[in-house]
């Protein structure tokens, strides 16, 4: 029996503070519940003390979670750890994780603390938090460029004040792969009470090593938990990317002699799925989960994989969720495909009743629309608080015109409420010229903070996967669509973004009575 390394997932909190990666209390407990399927050991569902909305994600994924355990970030600050404990108290299996940061430039320079004082807030603000819950994680911030002696100091008194688990965070991305197994190992090494808690590692991305990092920490350093997230969303660069992690330790299961309890098969699904909350397209070059990486184009390996799969694929497409063959849906598609792409996309469906009603709805649009895309499937199951907001505003047809020397000129006919406008406007280029046309009516007064088109295969007739993020009065919202006309994709991901804006879910609703 091979020893267990703990997946720790940290999307909902160190991906969330990735910029522009900001989800609405449903977004959080829809992925939540994907990584649950997924199977990870421990959701780091928000840092309970940052909003009233990331509290209230906390409370309900901890309501309704129940395979994984739930934790609330915390800084050593007694209110972050009374909210961080209120906010888990519903878990089956509730973590409040604490940090502080022990690197001499963060002691000295931001936290304006001696190293002792760091020690007293790190040992009181874990004995606080053993009082809500009796697993206790303790990070040492930036402790890959701490001086050793004094994190190891602080990790025996954390470890001694009662932390479960004691993480070991390459903050700024800073750490060289063997180098960085070897300091966790001395670390372990120095901490006299080192075997009463789980030692971790959580690794950034700045120069490109967080997963050989990782990994270092696990394989040389004896780590065994493992934090990351789903496609390695995260600060700045981004944090050790799940799939990766996971893929490497499974498919070289004889270098690193250990075994997690992820359901490789949802792999694909949950990047799909935060990819689409998040607006943060997959590179098609991305290990694992990108929609290359599978995909062989040259005559040698086609060759190679028709004789034997194994001359050029390490794992097998299927193993991490990519379908074996990929079905267009359409009006003239069954049961069995639509299923297949529910899955795909990590929609959580409680019933095979839900299936079948969603399935009779995706009927009548298929009669009406010739091609159904990803997100058509997403919208005939959101959620139903959301449901009426969600469809306000509709594309209907576009009618773009651009010319050398001309002003380009956009009509959209969209629908409102179930009526249909027709709107139009000049712009500067092809895009603006639709987007003003819009704006021209809605007056949604929102800010467009980013506009991306990713094609999604290689020819000129590729479909254009388009992401609009708007933003108004405090709210960050991504708005994606495909089609193969890149400009009526760009009208529909505005219209969705719109739509996102408008939407006031029950959790919203909450959380706009409780803000003053
Ligand atoms: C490495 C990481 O990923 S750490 C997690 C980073 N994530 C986030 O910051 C997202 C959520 N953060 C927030 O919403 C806000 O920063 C809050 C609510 C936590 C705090 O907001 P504010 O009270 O306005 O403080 P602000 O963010 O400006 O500054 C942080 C303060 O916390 C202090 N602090 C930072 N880390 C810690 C810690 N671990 N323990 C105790 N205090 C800390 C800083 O020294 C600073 O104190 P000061 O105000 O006395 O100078
Ligand atoms: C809060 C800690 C674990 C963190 O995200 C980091 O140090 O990168
Ligand atoms: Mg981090």
């Amino acid at each position: 029996m091979m020893e267990k390394l703990i997946i720790f997932d940290t999307t909902l909190r160190d991906g969330e503070q990735s910029p522009g990666a900001t989800m609405t209390g449903d977004e959080k407990v829809r992925i939540a519940q994907q990584l649950e399927r997924l199977g990870v050991d421990v959701i780091e569902a928000g840092f309970a003390a940052a909003s009233v909305g990331d509290f209230l994600a906390i409370q309900k994924i901890s309501s309704i979670v129940k395979n994984s355990t739930v934790c609330s970030l915390s800084r050593a600050l007694e209110r972050d750890i009374e909210k961080a404990g209120t906010a888990i108290s519903a878990a089956a299996r509730g973590r409040i994780h604490t940090f502080i940061a022990t690197s001499p430039i963060h002691m000295q320079m931001k936290l304006h603390m001696t190293p002792e004082q760091v020690i007293e807030n790190a040992v009181k603000a874990v004995r606080l938090a053993r009082e809500y819950t009796d697993d206790v994680e303790f990070s040492a911030e930036d402790a890959s460029r701490s001086e050793p002696d004094f994190l190891a100091r602080i990790c025996e008194a954390a470890i001694e004040a009662g932390a479960t688990t004691v993480n070991l965070p390459d903050t700024v991305g800073y750490a060289i792969p063997e180098q960085f197994g070897s300091f966790v190992r001395d670390i372990r090494t120095r901490v006299p009470n080192s075997d009463k808690a789980v030692w971790s590692v959580h690794c950034h991305d700045d120069l490109g090593m967080a997963t050989a990092n990782s990994l270092a920490g696990v394989h040389i350093g004896g780590a065994r938990q493992l934090e990351c997230t789903i496609n390695g969303l995260g600060e700045r660069a981004g944090n050790c990317p799940l799939e990766e992690a996971v893929m490497a330790i499974s498919t070289r299961s004889d270098y690193f002699q250990l075994q997690c309890g992820i359901n490789t098969k949802e792999l694909v699904p949950t990047s799909k799925l935060v990819s689409t909350v998040t607006g943060f397209p997959v590179q098609p070059n991305k290990a694992i989960v990108g929609a290359n990486a599978f995909a062989h184009a040259s005559g040698i390996h086609q060759d190679g994989v028709i004789k034997a799969r194994q001359t050029y694929e390490i794992m097998r497409a299927e193993d991490v969720g990519w379908a074996k063959d990929r079905m267009v849906l359409g009006k003239l598609s069954g049961r069995n495909a639509f299923k297949q792409r529910i899955r795909e996309l990590g929609i959580p469906v409680t019933s095979e009743n839900e299936i079948n009603e969603a399935f009779l709805r995706f009927k009548d649009l298929a009669d009406r629309k010739s091609e159904i895309y990803d997100e058509d499937i997403q919208a005939l199951f959101a959620p139903s608080g959301s449901q009426p907001l969600s469809n306000y505003y509709g594309f209907v047809s576009l009618d773009q015109r651009s010319e050398t020397g001309e002003r380009p000129y956009a009509k959209v006919v969209m629908t409102e409420g179930g009526g249909e406008v027709t709107t139009e406007a000049f712009g500067n280029g092809p895009v603006d010229s639709v987007f003003k046309a819009i704006e021209a009516h809605v007056k949604s007064g929102a800010t467009l903070d980013l506009y991306a088109v990713n094609a999604i295969t290689g020819t000129s007739e590729a479909l254009g996967d388009v992401v609009v993020r708007l933003s108004l009065g405090g709210r960050i919202v991504n708005g994606v669509a495909t089609d193969a006309d890149i400009i009526a994709a760009s009208a529909k991901a505005y219209i969705a973004a719109l739509n996102k804006l408008k939407t006031v879910s029950p959790m919203n609703a909450q959380l706009a009575e409780q803000t003053p």
